[in-house]
């Protein structure tokens, strides 16, 4: 019997809380949290620059590479804005951060962010680009959508992700 822990990915529009609900997540449950922007700056996972947008391109090839070993023993939970560069068999839940764009935009604007990318974010959220972007790369039955503008949502979040992963435990330790 292979007792694997689950993987999971939390994604959406940058500001919907991914890191805050993935720390609190990975704490409760003795779960490694991966933040994909983090571990390619600190490994120079970068193919690139975009000068456009005025930040790295990431190297997906490299990142699923590094990401192999630790996905294989479990327990990971991974937080990025995209979702397709991943092998779907990377991940067993998919979880969908989404927040009301004026609640969003006022998360950008403290966090910094000039007017073009605030915009182009919220926009992003309104279109609903990340959420299709998971649909359309995981099966359905994989991807849940949470809603995510107070900290109570927040709470509420963080009680259903860790009880579909104690769920899920439970289930393998006893197949
Ligand atoms: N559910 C929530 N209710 C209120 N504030 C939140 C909530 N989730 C996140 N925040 C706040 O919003 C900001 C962005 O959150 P963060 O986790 O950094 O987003 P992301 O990782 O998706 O970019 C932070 O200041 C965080 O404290």
């Amino acid at each position: 019997m292979v007792i694997t822990r689950p993987n999971i990915l939390i994604t959406g529009t940058p500001g919907v809380g991914k890191s805050t609900l993935g720390e609190e997540v990975a704490d409760l449950l003795g779960m490694e949290l991966v933040n994909i922007n983090e571990m390619a700056k600190e490994q120079n996972l970068y193919d690139g620059y975009d000068d456009e947008r005025q930040c790295h391109i990431i190297d997906e090839d490299r990142i699923i590479d590094e990401l192999e070993e630790g996905i294989e023993e479990g327990g990971l939970v991974v937080d990025y804005h995209g979702s397709n560069f991943f092998p779907i068999r990377f991940f067993q839940a998919v979880f969908v951060l989404r927040c009301d764009n004026t609640v969003l935009y006022d998360r950008l604007a403290a966090r910094g962010y000039n007017d073009k990318k605030i915009q182009e974010n919220v926009e992003c959220e309104i279109m609903n680009v990340l959420r299709d972007e998971a649909a359309e790369s995981y099966d359905s039955k994989i991807v849940f959508e949470l809603q995510n503008d107070t900290t109570e949502q927040m709470e509420k979040n963080v009680k259903t992700i860790t009880d579909w992963v104690r769920d899920r435990q439970g289930d393998t330790m006893e197949s």
